[in-house]
Order: structure tokens, then sequence, then C-alpha cells
């Protein structure tokens, strides 16, 4: 994972002399990946009429696009919509033209790296690469391409590819961008103006605290949507599976407080600073402030039920899962930090599993794995520092969702995944 900058990697920086990009030229946009994200990201932009390039190197997706164009069902989808698509970016070059303003890096997290070396020369001196990976990949390509040419845009939206060409838009929502440094940068004005027509999108100078609030949900949601085998409203309605997504994420704030990130609500509105376990929460079981957290839990898969994790997706087609970006990431520092994270690992060890075919995704994997691991979680004991001992109020931005059965002992709105 990671590893230390070579001279492959070293970015260039864009020379001083190299002109800016006149201001009634509309930028040039390319969208590296057409799978769930890419191609819903690929249809919005070329509805509104930007100049979008599309790059896949899945031949089948390519050619159905090519043919049928993107065709996207679910919340605010724009139909289908034709445009450029390629396999590699030689016919472009060979075509002419100005390099890309803004690459939209919409690979999964294990094809990034080689994705963003591979489009970097066709990148313009001023332009940025744009990660829509979860995970903490800014930090990966920001040493392919320059920090200051890299910018990350956190999804707070799903998207499946249910045949090549044919997405669903799982949920609404939108993105939150930032730079890895915090920096401040026009371009991110310009981008989210550009991308407001996929949904709300907002820019954030604590990149790292809303990219760790977006790891801690995926480290629960992608992965124990990969071992289930279900969309997320399923898996909310059983407590075993609300309670190993709790214990995940009580693990992940637990491991960015350890790092000194000050964790933003993703998307603004759901707090993982209050959603992580206290220690008496974890210890005793049945107290409100717990069933609260159950309540919260019920309320998001039932306003996100139809979301699918897209490390199952990538599984399903062959491919590497994000495992060792998400909950991996998270074990790699917690063990550098002194922060135990027994359930990540057997959650990632679990999936690993699943990705090797030896076992299929089914629901009682989940109570299996949630049996394994009350043990450990009585067991082991997080650094003082790192624990949440305070009770309060989940901050949340009230949309008025109802619990989907009698667990929660009312109703916690929730806005955002
Ligand atoms: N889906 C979701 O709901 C969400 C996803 N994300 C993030 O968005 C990113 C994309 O997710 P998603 O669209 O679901 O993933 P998919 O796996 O559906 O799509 C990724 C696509 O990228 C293709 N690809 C791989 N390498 C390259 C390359 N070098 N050049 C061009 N294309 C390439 C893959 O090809 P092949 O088909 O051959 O594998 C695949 O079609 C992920 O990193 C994920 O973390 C974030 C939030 C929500
Ligand atoms: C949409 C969500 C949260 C679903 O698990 C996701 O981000 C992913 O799987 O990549």
């Amino acid at each position: 994972m990671g590893g230390a900058m070579s001279d492959v990697d070293a970015p260039a920086p864009p020379p001083e002399s190299t002109p800016e990009r006149a201001a009634d030229t509309p930028p040039r946009l390319l969208v590296v990946g057409c799978g769930g994200i890419g191609g819903v990201v690929a249809a919005h932009l070329l509805e509104q009429g930007h100049d979008v390039t599309a790059l896949t190197t899945n031949p089948r997706i390519a050619d159905a696009i090519s043919i049928n164009g993107f065709r996207v069902r679910g919340d605010g989808g724009p139909g289908t919509v034709h445009g450029r698509v390629v396999r590699s970016l030689t016919e472009c070059a060979k075509a002419g033209g100005r390099p890309f303003d803004y690459v939209l890096l919409a690979t999964q997290p294990p094809q990034v790296e080689e994705a963003a070396r591979e489009v970097l020369p066709h990148l313009a001196p001023r332009g940025a690469m744009v990660c829509f990976q979860n995970g903490l990949c800014e930090e990966r390509i920001g040493r392919i391409a320059g920090t200051e040419r890299t910018l990350g845009a956190i999804v707070a939206w799903g998207a499946s590819m249910i045949e090549p060409g044919l997405y669903e838009r799982t949920s609404p929502g939108g993105f939150v961008l930032g730079r890895h440094d915090g920096a401040s940068d026009p371009r991110m004005d310009e981008l989210s103006r550009i991308l407001e027509a996929i949904g709300p999108t907002t820019v954030t100078n604590n990149l790292a605290g809303a990219r760790w609030s977006k790891l801690a949900i995926n480290c629960a949601i992608s992965s124990l949507g990969t071992i289930a085998g279900d969309r997320l409203g399923v898996l909310m309605r059983h407590r075993h599976v609300r309670r190993l997504a709790l214990e995940i994420m009580t693990e992940v704030v637990a491991v960015a407080r350890a790092s000194r990130v000050r964790l933003e609500k993703v998307a603004g509105t759901l707090d993982l600073d209050w959603i992580a376990l206290t220690e008496a929460e974890r210890q005793v079981a049945g107290s409100a402030g717990l069933v609260a957290k159950h309540g919260l839990l019920l309320a998001v898969g039932a306003r996100f039920r139809r979301m699918r994790s897209s490390m199952l997706s990538a599984i399903e087609r062959g491919r590497t899962p994000a495992v060792e970006f998400l909950n991996g990431e998270v074990i790699s520092r917690g063990a550098e930090l002194g922060v135990p994270t027994p359930v990540n690992e057997a959650i990632r060890d679990e999936v690993l599993v699943i990705a090797s075919g030896r076992r299929r995704p089914a629901m009682a994997n989940a109570r299996a794995l949630y049996d394994r691991t009350r043990n450990l979680t009585a067991s082991s004991t997080i650094p003082r520092s790192a624990v949440v001992t305070r009770t309060s109020e989940p901050a949340v931005a009230d949309e008025g969702v109802t619990a989907v059965n009698g667990d929660a002992p009312r109703d916690p709105p929730i806005s955002a995944a």
C-alpha cells in the first residue's frame, strides 16, 4: 500500500510560463472509468453540453456506450445521452486538440494510480486530476500529478452499472471538493459549478476530515454490503449488521482521532463523532445512546435503501476488491498509532475470502462474523485519547425519514450517506 515516492512518481510541476486557459474557453473534461459513477457523471455532463471524453478500458462497456449511449435510470437521471467514448487516449492524441483541464478519475481505488499515470501526459499543465475514489487516494495521486494538480471529490451519492452502459443512480446527493493540503484553489469553484449538474457541491478546507468520515461509512457499508451481498436497505434491517457497522465506524473514528483529524459531517449532515460508540455503549447493551444509534442506522438504511456496494460489483466482474484501501488503510494506520482495529481486520479478511471465491456473499456471513467478533470487541480497548466519552444529540439535517421497524425509540432525521 502506498509506498515511497520513486522517480516515476515524481510530479512534474506546471511550468510558470504556461499560459492560463482563456476565460472564455470551456474546460475539456476526461472521465476515466465508465462504471457506476463514471457513467452517471459522464451522462450528466454531456447532457449539460460540456466537452466530455469518456475513457474505459473495458471493451464491452465501450461498445455498449458507442452503440446505445449512456443509459441512466433512477433519481434525477438524464435518461439516455450519447457522447464520445474511447478505449485509449492514443486515438485522442492522434486527433490533436488541447489537453484536458479536468481528469475525473472514476476507477476503483486499486486501479487509480495506474490510470493516473497513463493519462498524466494528457493533463493540461494547469489542469487537475480529480479523485472520486473512496479511501484516501488524494495522497497517492498527489505523488503522481503533484499536490497542486490533485483535487478530491467525495461522492455522497450512489450508482451501479446494471449491465455495460446501463446505469442506475441509487441515491440522490452531491460532492464535497477539497485539496489534500487544505489550500483554496479557484479551480474548485469552477469544478463545483460543473458538478452541480449531478448534485449539490460544496468546497471544504478540511478534506481529510470529510474523507475520514466517508471512509468510516465505506468501511462499514461497502464491506458489509460485499459480505452480505445485498442492498443497504436490507442490511440495515438486521440488528447484528447495524452493531457490526457501529463497531467498524467506532474503530475508524478512533484511528482518525489518533491521526489528529477533525472529522467533518459527511455532506454536512451525518456526524461520525456522534455515531461512534462510547466505551459504555460498547460494553453494556440497551442504553438510550445505543438505541438512538441503531435508530439512526435504520433511518439511513431506509433513505438510502437502493445503495449497493461498488466493491461487490467490482468482485462480480473479477476485479481486486478495494478493501485494502478502506478497512486495510484503517488497520495499517491504526497499527502505526497503537489503536486496535480487530473488527476491521475480521471484515477485511472476510471480504478477501469472498473475493477469492471461497465463500459467496450472503447475509449468513454477516451473522457469523457478528458472532465471531463479539468477544473481540468486549476485550479490545481503544486508547483513552481516541475514545468518545460524550453523549450528544445526533447533528443531522431534518428530512423526516421514518425508521423501518420498531427498533428505534424515535425517528432520527437524516439526509445524506
Ligand atoms: N458506486 C458508488 O455508489 C460509489 C462509488 N464511489 C467511488 O467511485 C469510484 C468508481 O466506482 P464505481 O463506478 O462504482 O466503480 P466500477 O467498478 O463500477 O467502475 C470502475 C470502472 O473503471 C474501469 N477501469 C479500470 N481501470 C481503468 C483505466 N485505467 N482506464 C479506464 N477505465 C478503467 C473498470 O473497468 P472494468 O469494468 O474492466 O473493471 C470499471 O469499468 C470508486 O473508486 C468508488 O470508491 C464513491 C461513492 C459511491
Ligand atoms: C454508495 C456506497 C456507500 C455503497 O456502499 C459506496 O460508496 C460504495 O460502495 O462505493
